[in-house]
């Protein structure tokens, strides 16, 4: 956890493009004013607060906003709060005080980070609402450190934006809802509505679910016919995830899984097309300038002239594309 951020507030957004509004029972909501394509980076920002989800203590956030210059910790308070019953019984456990005998800032601090940590807490993504088939897709940019926020598909005007605030890609709506509890709401998304079309989508989520403990299940022990067997899975996961709309960066993924597959089964012409496929996800998720672009730019680079010559792709290649 990294509690000192002095360095000055980041925050862009493309203000031509979407505006910050009412969403019909969830609260405020990002709207595009106009059509905005397929790769559109509509934010930009630096989080307010940078302790992340995954291993946060309830007892490093008071302190964590207490550290932020004045300027940021009024900017945190104008953030929507809500603290759920079971939240309220971790922090009471961790704090040993009950929740109404915490100071009234510290609870307000505290639901705010429930309600709004989906990774970081960020001023502007921060209103973004959840879809379990979001169209936007929002990820940390080392070298500009801010999260970049893209849209990954064709948006419409008057469209909201959405993201998945949980890795829910590959969960049935019961275990999504179960993950989405926490915020307080229930999902009524495209992949959630209980209508024909909701059933059939959950149908698909459900085999995706499937699919990855069979991928979980398959030993990734370097013989080929682990490798195979697993090329196998992510086609197929692969296949559904782009039918269905998740195109986020779980798609990513499996065509990483995928082009990994094929270089060790010394498939170099199919791992290039997969590297390919990655590279379009990069390109939309995250922007040309995100250094997995980058070094995605070289890999494919060199695989390509390996392919054309043809000859070997070197283990070093191999393993540099293994390195995260
Ligand atoms: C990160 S905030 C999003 C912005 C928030 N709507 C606001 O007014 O600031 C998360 C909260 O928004 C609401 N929310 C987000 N997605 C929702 C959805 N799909 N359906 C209903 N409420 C949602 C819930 O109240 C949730 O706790």
């Amino acid at each position: 956890m990294r509690l000192t951020r002095h360095a000055p507030v980041k925050r862009w957004y493309a203000e031509d493009l979407i505006e910050f509004k009412e969403s019909a029972q969830k609260g405020l909501g990002v709207f595009a004013k106009t059509n905005i394509p397929r790769g559109t980076r509509v934010i930009s920002e630096n989080a307010l607060l940078e302790i992340d989800i995954k291993t946060v203590t309830l007892n490093s956030i008071v302190p964590a906003f207490e550290h932020l210059p004045p300027s940021q910790q009024k900017s945190y308070l104008e953030l929507y709060g809500y603290a759920g019953e079971l939240f309220k019984h971790f922090v009471e456990y961790e704090t040993g005080k009950s929740w109404q005998e915490l100071p009234e800032v510290h609870r307000k601090v505290l639901a705010i980070y429930a309600a709004n940590a989906f990774g970081y807490v960020f001023f502007l993504g921060s209103r973004i609402n959840h879809s379990c088939i979001p169209n936007v897709n929002f990820a940390y940019n080392p070298i500009l450190r801010e999260e970049v926020f893209h849209v990954i598909r064709d948006i419409v005007a008057g469209e909201e934006l959405t993201v998945m605030y949980i890795d829910g890609t590959n969960l049935t709506q019961g275990q999504r809802q179960n993950e989405l509890s926490r915020y307080g709401f229930q999902c009524t998304c495209p992949a959630c509505e209980d209508t024909v079309q909701g059933r059939q989508r959950e149908r698909k989520r459900a085999e995706l679910a499937i699919l990855d403990q069979e991928l979980a299940a398959t030993a990734d022990d370097g013989t080929n016919e682990s490798y195979r067997k697993r090329l196998q899975v992510v086609q197929k996961m692969s296949a559904i995830q782009k039918s269905e709309g998740l195109l986020n960066r779980q798609l990513r993924f499996v065509y990483y899984e995928a082009a990994k597959c094929c270089l060790k089964l010394k498939e170099q012409t199919m791992a290039y097309l997969w590297i390919e496929k990655i590279m379009e996800v990069d390109l939309y998720c995250v922007g040309k300038d995100h250094p997995e672009y980058r070094k995605m730019l070289t890999i494919a680079e060199v695989i390509r002239r390996a392919v054309s010559v043809p000859e070997p792709i070197s283990e070093g290649t191999v393993e540099w594309f293994m390195k995260d």
